[in-house]
């Protein structure tokens, strides 16, 4: 039988262009695919506990035939991984290793692991080399690709971190076979924000096909590539996000602050439904503030529920804080300017917009008026 040939997705970014290669078995190909593009450099692959036990020793394998004896730094699985304490730990692992500033470090994880080893390639001999290998569905079909890294703050998601493309991504859609199935679907939430923000033949699509796209195969496979090439597409056009690339926000205002509300904890809320929970807000305050159709709200909440995703805060388990304590985390987002709150809103599916300078006292009513407490 001969090997399905991987579905290659450039991102367009000059000198510092690459390509996201999609498809099953580049885990076992790994050592070519780097070796070709970074010729004669060690690595250090970063990963954490779940991920090394289901599959590290693949890659290891696949690095290994290509003459790569990678340093292996293991972290604890989960979003409180993304902090200063771990950041120091990869650091210190990639100097004890001697990696020099042309070597690799490799990320082999979720978003999680990615966001982490990033930031410390970005950092590290002020900038390495870096290789994203993304293994949950989430980090396949966005954080693994645009070159945002970073790690949490107490005070709000994703606060300290730079931008550091990495040089190629390798997505073995096979490795989705070992993802548990709630990751599976926070990872399906990222997936949709694309058909909601300008792609709503895709949301239609994955309205009908998302059991499909669940049970794998070819339409999860074309769903990932979908993705890619829509991440790509903003990317190469606004790489620093001065612009549309806060469209990739859709839903993160208010999901940040939830993950933030709930001390990143993953038992109560991981990222994805996060985002889930606050796309169904974005629609919902749309349609508020008369933007949108309350239709529209309803139907990206159905889908949401169609799947499985939680999409109202009476969703998360346990107290939240309260509206004002909500917005004190929205007031940190990174997309506020001279004190104004930036929000992802929509006129329906597939029609978002940027809308800046949003009333602090709109949120806070909307969120009084949606709080379960
Ligand atoms: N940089 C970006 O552009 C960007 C984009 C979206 C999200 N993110 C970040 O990504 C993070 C979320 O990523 P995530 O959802 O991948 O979470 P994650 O990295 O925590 O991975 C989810 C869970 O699945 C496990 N796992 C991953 N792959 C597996 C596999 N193949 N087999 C078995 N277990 C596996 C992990 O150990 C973890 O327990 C958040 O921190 C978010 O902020 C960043
Ligand atoms: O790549 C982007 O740009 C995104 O916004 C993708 C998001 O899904 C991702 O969660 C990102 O990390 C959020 O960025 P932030 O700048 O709001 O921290
Ligand atoms: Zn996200």
């Amino acid at each position: 039988m001969s090997a399905i040939a991987p579905v290659t997705v450039e991102v367009g970014l000059g000198e510092r262009a690459y390509d996201i290669l999609i498809g099953p078995g580049l885990l076992s190909g790994a050592g070519q695919e780097i070796s070709r593009r970074l010729p004669g450099r060690r690595a250090a692959v970063v990963t954490d506990e779940n991920v090394a036990a289901a599959q590290l020793g693949t890659l290891k394998a696949g690095l290994e035939t290509s003459g790569i004896q990678p340093a292996v730094i293991t972290l604890p699985a989960g979003e409180k991984t993304k902090s200063f304490a771990h950041l120091e730990e990869v650091v210190d692992g990639v100097l004890a290793a001697k990696l020099e500033r042309g070597d690799i470090v490799i990320a082999l994880g979720g978003g999680v692991i990615g966001d982490l080893a990033g930031f410390a390639a970005g950092i590290v001999r002020r900038g390495m080399n870096f290789v994203q290998i993304p293994t949950s569905l989430l980090a396949q079909v966005d954080s693994s690709v645009g070159g945002k890294t970073g790690i949490n703050s107490p005070r709000g998601k994703n606060l300290v971190g730079v931008f550091h493309q990495p040089k190629l991504v390798l997505a073995d859609t096979g490795v989705l076979d070992t993802l548990p199935i709630r990751e599976f679907r926070a990872g399906y939430a990222e997936l949709a924000k694309y058909g909601l923000i300008d792609r709503p033949a895709f949301f239609a699509w994955l309205e009908a096909n998302w059991q499909d796209v669940f049970a794998g195969g070819p339409a999860r496979a074309e769903a990932i590539a979908e993705a890619c090439r829509a991440k790509a597409d903003v990317v190469a056009r606004d790489e620093f996000e001065t612009g549309d690339r806060a469209l990739l926000n859709l839903g993160h205002t208010f999901g940040h602050a939830l993950e933030a509300a709930t001390h990143y904890d993953g038992a109560r809320l991981v990222h994805g439904e996060g985002v889930a929970i606050g796309m169904a807000l974005a629609h919902r305050f749309s349609a508020r503030l008369n933007l949108a159709s309350p239709d529209d709200a309803g139907r990206v909440e159905a889908h949401l529920r169609a799947v499985g995703l939680p999409w109202r805060m009476a969703d998360i388990p346990g107290e939240l804080p309260d509206a004002e304590a909500l917005l004190t985390y929205i007031a940190q987002d990174k997309k506020v300017s001279r004190g104004a709150l930036t929000f992802i809103l929509t006129r329906g599916v597939g029609q978002a917009f940027i809308a800046r300078d949003v009333p602090a006292s709109e949120v806070l009513g909307f969120l009084a008026e949606n709080h379960p407490g």
